[in-house]
């Protein structure tokens, strides 16, 4: 059988033939409307620690591009906010399109933005990542919303100059010394709410963690996203683009907001 992807054959709308909770009650990404969000003035401000020390590698996995930590132990974690306890930074990685005006997974009034980033972390009370999975408060997923501009964050030409390196499927370099932290924006005001895994098994473990403010990337920072490859070294190129879910029904979700 074919392996999910993002296409005709074997995109979101197929996924729940393989992966039931597809058409769970608490799929992720969502629509956010900010006349239906709830500012809520007991939500904590959430802070990240994180070791530069902790990457290892950036890959291609032909549907993302994806930077690796170490996640061994407590070395770079994520708390407050809406969260109880420390959780590990494990990945991140991007959702992007193939134009400048979508790409984004999360609609935030209309808004469809070029990319979204996520810095994935999970709960040690699980035990290990498969089995945070499981749990409601499993995963805790911070979301960058990432739109064209011409005052680009250095920090991002890090991740994108690593793009040559991994043009093709199964393609991993070493990627060390790096804080991604510094990709976050200047405020740190969020909407919260719990979801899902937005690719399968889209497990419903996640309590997303959305920053308001958008970073910015170059147009050829995006095209150099888009210049990578989901086939790998001996097959034709095949511009690994739109590898972003739409979004789902909320179903009676409430999202909250740290700010006014
Ligand atoms: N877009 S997102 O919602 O932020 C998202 C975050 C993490 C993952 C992930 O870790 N997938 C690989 C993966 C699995 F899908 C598993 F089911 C599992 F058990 C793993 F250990 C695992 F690494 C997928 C999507
Ligand atoms: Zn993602």
């Amino acid at each position: 059988q074919s392996v999910w992807g993002y296409d005709s054959d074997n995109g979101p709308e197929r996924w729940h033939e393989n992966y039931p909770m597809a058409k769970g009650d608490k799929q992720s990404p969502i629509e956010i409307n900010s006349k239906d969000v709830r500012h809520d003035s007991s939500l904590a401000p959430w802070h990240a620690s994180y070791d530069p020390g902790a990457a290892k590698t950036i890959l291609n996995n032909g549907r993302t591009c994806r930077v690796v930590f170490d996640d061994s132990f407590d070395r770079s974690v994520l708390r407050g906010g809406p969260l109880t306890g420390a959780y590990r930074l494990r990945q991140l990685h991007l959702h992007w399109g193939s134009s400048d005006d979508h790409g984004s997974e999360h609609v935030i009034d209309g808004v469809k933005y070029a990319a979204e980033l996520h810095m994935v972390h999970w709960n040690p009370k699980h035990g290990n990542f498969a089995g945070a999975l499981k749990q409601p408060d499993g995963v805790a997923v911070v979301g960058i919303f990432l739109k064209v501009g011409k005052t680009p964050k250095p920090e991002m030409k890090r991740i994108l100059e690593e793009i040559d390196n991994i043009k093709t499927k199964g393609k991993e370099a070493p990627f060390q010394h790096f804080d991604p932290s510094i990709l976050f924006p200047k405020s740190r005001d969020y909407w919260t709410y719990h979801g899902s895994f937005t690719t399968p098994p889209c497990e419903e473990c996640i309590t997303w963690i959305l920053l308001r403010e958008p970073i910015e990337v170059s147009p050829d920072q995006m095209a150099k996203l888009r210049s990578l490859s989901k086939n790998g070294e001996n097959e034709a190129m095949n511009p690994l683009v739109d590898n972003w879910r739409p979004p789902q029904p909320v179903k009676g979700r409430v999202v909250r907001a740290s700010f006014k």
